[in-house]
C-alpha cells in the first residue's frame, strides 16, 4: 500500500500495540474505578486520534465514556497555520467529569494548548492529556502532558490516524513521509 510514498518505518504495528497497553495500564492505576465524578470521559480529538482511542478504550481495564471533538489547524499542510476551528464540539456537557484528552501527537502544541483552554473553561472535575506522539517543538511549550507514548523526531509522520492531505490514516504503522510526496506543496 502507498508504495514509495514512505521514507521509513518510524514505529512498526507490534511497538505501538505494546505502548498502547501500557499506557492503558497507567491510566488505570490513575483513575479508581466507583469515583464521584462517574466513569472515565476520554474526549478523542478527530480525525487524527481515532484508531489510538478506538485502541486505547479497549485496552483500558475501567469503565470509559467516549466524546469527541473535531478541530482542524493543519488543513493540506505540513505544519501548523495557528488557527484552531471547532469542526464538531462534544456533545455532552462535561461539567464535573474527570476528562482525558486523547490525542494523536502534539507537534507546535498549538492545537493542544487552545484545547485545554476550552474545555477547561467547562469546569470538568479533571482534565488530563494523553497523546501517542511528541515532537520536540511541544516541550518548549507550556503544554503540560503526563502521559506520552513516544518522543518522536522533528519529521512529519503518517499513519495510524495520522494523515498528509486525508491520506495514509489507515496504515497500522507510523512512518516518515518521502519528501518528493510533499515538496511540490512549496510548504517547506
Ligand atoms: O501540536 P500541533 O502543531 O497543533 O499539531 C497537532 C494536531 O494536528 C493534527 O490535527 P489536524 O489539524 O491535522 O487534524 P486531523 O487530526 O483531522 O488530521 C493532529 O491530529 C493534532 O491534533
Ligand atoms: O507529523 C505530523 N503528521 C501528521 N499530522 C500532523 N499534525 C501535526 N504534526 C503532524
Ligand atoms: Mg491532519
Amino acid at each position: 500500500m502507498y508504495e514509495g510514498d514512505i521514507a521509513s518505518v518510524l514505529l512498526t504495528e507490534d511497538q505501538i500495540q505494546e505502548r498502547v497497553k501500557s499506557l492503558a495500564a497507567e491510566i488505570a492505576e490513575r483513575y479508581p474505578v466507583g469515583s464521584p465524578q462517574g466513569d472515565l470521559l476520554l474526549v478523542g480529538v478527530l480525525k487524527g486520534a481515532i484508531f489510538f482511542m478506538t485502541d486505547l478504550s479497549r485496552a483500558l481495564p475501567i469503565p470509559t465514556q467516549m466524546e469527541f471533538m473535531a478541530v482542524s489547524s493543519y488543513g493540506s499542510s505540513t505544519s501548523s497555520s495557528g488557527v484552531v476551528r471547532i469542526l464538531k464540539d462534544l456533545d455532552k456537557d462535561i461539567a464535573g467529569r474527570n476528562v482525558l484528552i486523547v490525542e494523536d501527537i502534539i507537534d507546535s502544541g498549538l492545537t493542544l494548548s487552545w484545547l485545554i483552554r476550552n474545555l477547561s473553561s467547562r469546569n470538568p472535575g479533571s482534565l488530563e492529556v494523553v497523546t501517542l506522539l511528541r515532537k520536540p517543538d511541544a516541550v518548549k511549550t507550556d503544554v503540560n502532558v503526563a502521559l506520552i507514548g513516544f518522543d518522536i523526531p522533528n519529521e512529519f509522520v503518517v499513519g495510524y490516524g495520522l494523515d498528509y492531505a486525508e491520506r495514509y490514516r489507515d496504515l497500522p504503522y507510523i512512518g516518515t513521509l518521502d519528501p518528493k510526496i510533499y515538496s511540490d506543496d512549496g510548504d517547506l
